[in-house]
């Protein structure tokens, strides 16, 4: 990996600058830890929270907004003139994961440790002289602590309480179920006070506020604090969310942005919400060529750029365990450490598979790879990470940022990779930069982990891998059980993508998804079996059109050939001797249980069925009687009709005096007896107003001739049975009518 340019973090002015001046011994501390300057969030934070000011705080990752407020608290502390009592809390600081709260108490515990005074050697250990028991003089008592030691109240933390009270903390960080808990049960109404509280911090504000039990714990320890604090939110991407809380218990607070920018020779600089040192980039492939390409892009980064240390990101915890007990067997990667974390794991494997990480030693020869879900996504400080890969794309896309941002802290340099499928995903390019986070292309790595174009047709090594994947799964039934969880939380962690629209359920290929997790078979759910019909139906429909010789759309994507595995399933045992033993005893139970009868609902479900068909078969009956019927009737009318009109007329009445007449058949005599009468009173009037009578006449007789044709016309499009009997002039409009 390309070491570091520079490792210090943006210049934002000397610690000396600061407006009040630091308490000396803080400042000490911050010299030990080689800070020479601020970071500019520090710079903007910190004399303002030291005063009385609240502070909505808005910087990329890795800039440095812990000790933006973990300063300003310390500060208030040590500036207070009355000290707190035992019991008695100053500062509450609330962070979303337990791992981000223990790394947060560890940056107070440092502070605060450094004032307790070194223990005195004892004097037999100073001498090195055997001193007689009854000669031994009792040790001083230990100096009391000016400040005492922060308490950590997250789960996995035994007896909060005591410790609580052993060490009469008055600063508690802990994850805001914890919190809430811990300050509302009845012992810690009793214990805790919380009426002195000075600052309250929201470190990941937008993440605890967006999520609902998160949202609703922080309120309710927002409620039982006092109204008289100092209230600070930090993260590296604010929301609405903040916005709301910014009127629910914060006071004029003021809103710090640290923005950077990219400055390109000859462009107008641009802002944008990653470290300058991180180079944010997207690699495109199929879905079945995926574990490949993150398996080349291990190998690849380390044996050319020396990268040692590796955080890969998937969306969710089985598939952090299913994937990491199958990398960590590929020949590809045996020279690779592999640490699982997600929130599945009990606390203490949690703590412990971080720690293994952050202190496994590794180089470019045996790189370390942590496999985790977004629990390590916010705020954990790792300090060397050179790669980090998101096998999936996050279903928030506010934290594909907070992922990158593991590595490239503090002014270091980091790459980070995210793997998207080729089509529709790729739009996630542009989504991301409208949203300030620019990706430029990493180019597919192909079997030399040379650098190359997607190739046109499925990489005959991803099929290979598939066998290598499930020659591993053959080992132990359970690895089976594991891919098929994996793939279908996967699958439903898809469905819930924010942006829907460009990672859509529907261009899904389950054939493909299925070789990247190297199944054995596909799982039984209702998604693929519909995938499957409708998959087949296609090919169906595309199979006919080019047997009756016609053209077929060729496809965007061409289909990725799937076969199960051959497996006798009877067979397939647990490596773990209990499950199989358990497995053996239900199969020998169930061949032991009477066969269940199905004969009885087989019978009921064919008379349904048969009951369906003759049901079916009895309505296109009686539709066809209908339209039979119906035919009959528009033809007696139309017949009755005409002799109407005919004994009208034979009787020198008007046809219009006939009151059975139908609506058309009406409007149509009506029609008529106008023109004519028109055609009389013309005639009568003489030649003036003859040729104007007449055009009106032979309008109005060239209209009823015109609506005839179109009805006819009409008539034989809809296929209609009745014009056999439209013979007569108005018969037309009334089948019509009728029809
Ligand atoms: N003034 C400073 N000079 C040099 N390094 C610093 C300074 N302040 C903090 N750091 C280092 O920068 C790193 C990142 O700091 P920190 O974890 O506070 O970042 P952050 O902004 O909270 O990141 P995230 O948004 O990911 O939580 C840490 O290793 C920290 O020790």
């Amino acid at each position: 990996m390309d070491k570091p340019v520079g490792t210090a973090p943006a210049f934002g002015g000397s610690w000396a600058s600061l407006n009040p001046p630091l308490t000396p011994w803080i400042m000490d501390v911050i010299n030990k830890q080689g800070f020479k300057n601020m970071t500019p969030v520090q710079a903007g934070t910190i004399p303002r929270a030291i005063k009385h000011q609240d502070c909505v705080v808005e910087a990329v990752t890795g800039s440095g907004k812990t000790l933006a407020f973990v300063i300003p608290v310390l500060e208030r502390i040590c500036r207070r003139e009355r000290k707190y009592k035992k019991g008695e809390v100053a500062a509450v600081v609330i962070a979303p994961t337990r791992e981000l709260a223990q790394q947060i108490h560890e940056v107070f515990h440092y502070f605060l440790a450094s004032l307790i005074p070194p223990e005195q050697p004892a004097e037999s250990e100073a001498t090195d002289e055997p001193i007689a028991s009854s000669s031994r003089t009792p040790p001083p008592p230990p100096e009391p602590a000016a400040y005492p030691l922060p308490c950590l109240i997250t789960s996995g933390t035994p007896t909060p309480y005591e410790t609580f009270l052993s060490l009469s903390s008055n600063i508690l960080i802990g994850t805001p179920g914890r919190l809430a808990s811990f300050l509302l049960s009845p012992r810690g109404l009793s214990v805790v006070r919380v009426s002195e509280l000075d600052v309250l911090v929201l470190d990941e504000a937008d993440r605890l506020l967006s999520s609902p039990d998160h949202r609703r714990d922080v309120e309710r320890i927002m409620r039982h604090l006092p109204k008289q604090r100092r209230t600070h939110l930090f993260s590296a991407t604010m929301t609405d969310a903040v916005e709301d809380m910014i009127g629910l218990g914060l006071r004029n607070p003021v809103r710090i942005v640290v923005n950077l920018k990219d400055k390109r020779k000859g462009e107008e600089p641009k802002e944008r919400r990653t470290p300058t040192g991180l180079q944010n980039t997207y690699l495109v492939c199929r879905y079945a060529e995926k574990t490949l390409q993150l398996v080349r892009l291990l190998k690849a980064e380390s044996t050319k750029n020396e990268a040692a240390k590796y955080i890969v990101f998937f969306s969710t915890c089985a598939a952090v365990d299913y994937f990491y007990r199958i990398l960590s067997r590929l020949s590809a990667l045996s020279r690779f450490h592999l640490t699982s974390l997600h929130g599945d794991l009990q606390p203490r494997i949690r703590e412990k598979a971080l720690s293994t990480f952050v202190t496994h030693p590794s180089s470019y020869l045996k790189p370390s790879v942590l496999l985790c879900t977004d629990v390590a996504a916010r705020g954990v400080d790792f300090t060397d990470i050179d790669v980090v890969i998101q096998y999936d794309p996050p279903t928030d896309p506010k934290t594909f940022s907070h992922r990158a941002g593991r590595t490239a802290r503090a002014g270091r340099k980091g790459k980070a990779v995210v793997l998207l499928g080729q089509g529709r995903e790729e739009d996630y390019v542009d989504f991301l930069n409208v949203r300030k986070i620019p990706l430029t292309k990493q180019a597919y790595l192909d079997a030399d982990l040379e650098e190359s174009e997607t190739p046109s047709s499925l990489d005959q090594e991803a099929v290979n891998l598939l066998g290598e994947i499930r020659k591993i799964v053959l080992t132990d039934r359970e690895l089976a059980d594991k891919g098929a969880k994996s793939f279908v939380s996967s699958y439903r962690a898809y469905s819930k993508h924010e942006a829907s629209f460009i990672f859509r359920l529907q261009d899904l290929d389950f054939y493909s998804l299925g070789i990247a997790y190297g199944l054995l078979r596909l799982p039984g759910m209702p998604e693929i079996k519909d995938w499957k019909r409708k998959k087949e139906a296609e090919a169906r429909r595309r199979a006919k059109v080019i047997a009756e010789g016609g053209e077929v759309e060729v496809k965007e994507r061409e289909d990725v050939p799937w076969e199960d595995a051959e497996v006798d399933y009877d067979k397939y045992a647990y490596a773990s001797k209990t499950r199989e033993v358990a497995r053996l005893a239900t199969i020998v139970q169930k061949a032991s249980e009477p066969k269940p009868d199905y004969s009885e609902a087989r019978a009921k479900r064919k008379i349904k069925a048969e009951m369906r068909e003759a049901w079916s078969e009895q309505k296109e009956r009686k539709d066809k009687k209908e339209e039979r019927r119906s035919k009959k009737d528009a033809k007696k009318q139309f017949e009755w009709e005409q002799a109407q009109i005919a004994l009208a007329e034979a009787e020198g009445q008007g046809v219009l005096a006939n009151s059975d007449l139908g609506p058309i058949a009406r409007a149509r005599a009506e029609k008529r007896a106008k023109a004519e009468k028109a055609l009389g009173d013309a005639q009568e009037r003489g030649s003036g107003d003859d040729e104007e009578m007449g055009t009106e006449y032979k309008a109005m007789k060239k209209e009823l001739r015109e609506e005839r044709v179109a009805k006819r016309a009409k008539k034989d499009v809809g296929g209609g049975g009745l014009s056999g009997g439209g013979g007569g002039g108005g018969g037309g409009g009334m089948f019509d009518d009728l029809e």
